[in-house]
């Protein structure tokens, strides 16, 4: 454990499957751990909750070791919080008997936030319901504010949102993303979900194969064109700015980061409040010049830093440098022969719509 960053490793096998998972993560924040079906997310979620003990394990946390080659501390002594992908309530409990039940697992006094994560979670209003009578969101959330009030040092979160329909999904991103916000200890959060990863991930840690292949800030991992998720259809990145300004005629306001500014919707955010723009590599196409004879309001001077072939031989992903950050365009390889596109030239990224995730 060095500085403000976390560091893990586990090792062994189950059964057939090999896990060799090493990486860094920080110690506040929510980190994602994404890969596809079957590359060890949740074994490795099991070791750090002492659930499963693989023979070969480091693993310290605030001072406590958790694991390493002469110490196992069992899964009882460890102050973890975890929340499955269905919220496993006492059925036979209220919501607030529920979350009293968080509370008394706290080694320290928890009094004092349970109004706290109530408010945060939007539960006040659902306290006295059993757990049959509400929403699959809605149970989630309460699994979510029970592991906070036992107050763990670490919380993990493993695939939370996989059983929700879209709807449910999108009415619990909210909650998480204030939550995101709030919290002071570190978050291993499962997903396999890449919109999951650019609208709560802080950091995150790239699995395959029981590896952890990268890890590193979301917005740099994500852009990364060595790893798959760059060449995806869904692929994007997520940029977090400021409303600089606003227009109130067109309904537009200006988001601002460092070196660049973009604009979006004007959703009633006010100057000065923070936002995180999502842009899809698919939404962005590149001009040589200005181009004023088009529909796009955001054509801003770019850097062209990196060019590598997409998921079929017909794409290229372009790595566009704006201001300090990165984003993605996804071109023909026709057009970005076309163009002669080679790292370092100056060109206008074309970005035909930014969404705004938070
Ligand atoms: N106790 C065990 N004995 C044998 N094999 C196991 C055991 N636990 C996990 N495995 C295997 O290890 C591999 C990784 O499983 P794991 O559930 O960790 O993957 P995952 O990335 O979380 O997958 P998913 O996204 O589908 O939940 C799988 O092939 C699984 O069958």
């Amino acid at each position: 454990m060095t500085g403000d960053r976390l560091s893990a490793r586990f090792a062994g096998r189950f059964g057939a499957f090999l896990l060799d998972a090493s990486f860094r993560f920080p110690k506040s924040g929510v980190t994602a751990l994404f890969g596809p079906s079957g590359c060890g997310k949740t074994s490795l979620l099991r070791c750090f909750a002492g659930l499963e003990h693989l023979p070969d394990g480091e693993f310290s946390i605030d001072g406590e070791v958790w694991q390493d080659g002469s110490h196992f501390r069992p899964p009882h002594r460890r102050e973890v919080g975890y929340v499955f992908q269905q919220a496993n309530l006492f059925p036979h409990l209220t919501v607030s008997a529920n979350l009293r039940y968080g509370e008394k697992r706290a080694k320290r006094d928890g009094k004092a936030r349970f109004d706290e994560l109530v408010a945060l979670l939007g539960l006040s209003a659902l306290l006295e319901r059993m757990p049959a009578r509400l929403s699959g969101g809605e149970r989630q959330r309460v699994a979510i504010a029970r592991a906070l009030l036992s107050q763990p040092k670490l919380l993990l979160m493993d695939e939370p949102m996989s059983a929700l329909d879209i709807h449910a999904r999108q009415e619990i991103f909210p909650y998480l993303q204030n939550l995101r916000q709030s919290l002071s200890i570190p978050v291993l959060y499962v997903t396999h979900a890449p919109d999951e990863v650019a609208r709560l991930a802080d950091h995150l840690a790239v699995m395959r194969d029981g590896r952890v292949i990268a890890a590193g800030p979301t917005a740099e991992t994500l852009a990364r064109l060595d790893l798959p998720m760059a060449h995806e259809r869904r692929a994007g990145i997520a940029i977090d700015a400021r409303i600089a300004d606003i227009d109130l005629r067109w309904q537009l306001a200006l988001a601002k980061f460092e070196g660049g500014a973009l604009w979006i919707a004007h959703t009633g955010r006010a100057v000065g409040e923070p936002v995180r723009l999502m842009i899809h590599a698919r939404d962005v196409s590149i001009a040589l010049t200005e181009n004023l004879n088009v529909s796009i309001i955001n054509r801003v001077p770019a850097i062209v830093r990196e060019i590598a072939r997409g998921d079929h031989p017909s794409v290229m992903i372009v790595h566009l440098e704006i201001g300090s950050r990165l984003i993605m365009a996804r071109v023909t390889a026709r057009s970005a022969n076309l163009l002669s596109l080679q790292p370092g030239m100056a060109v206008y990224a074309q970005i035909k719509s930014v969404a705004i995730i938070d």
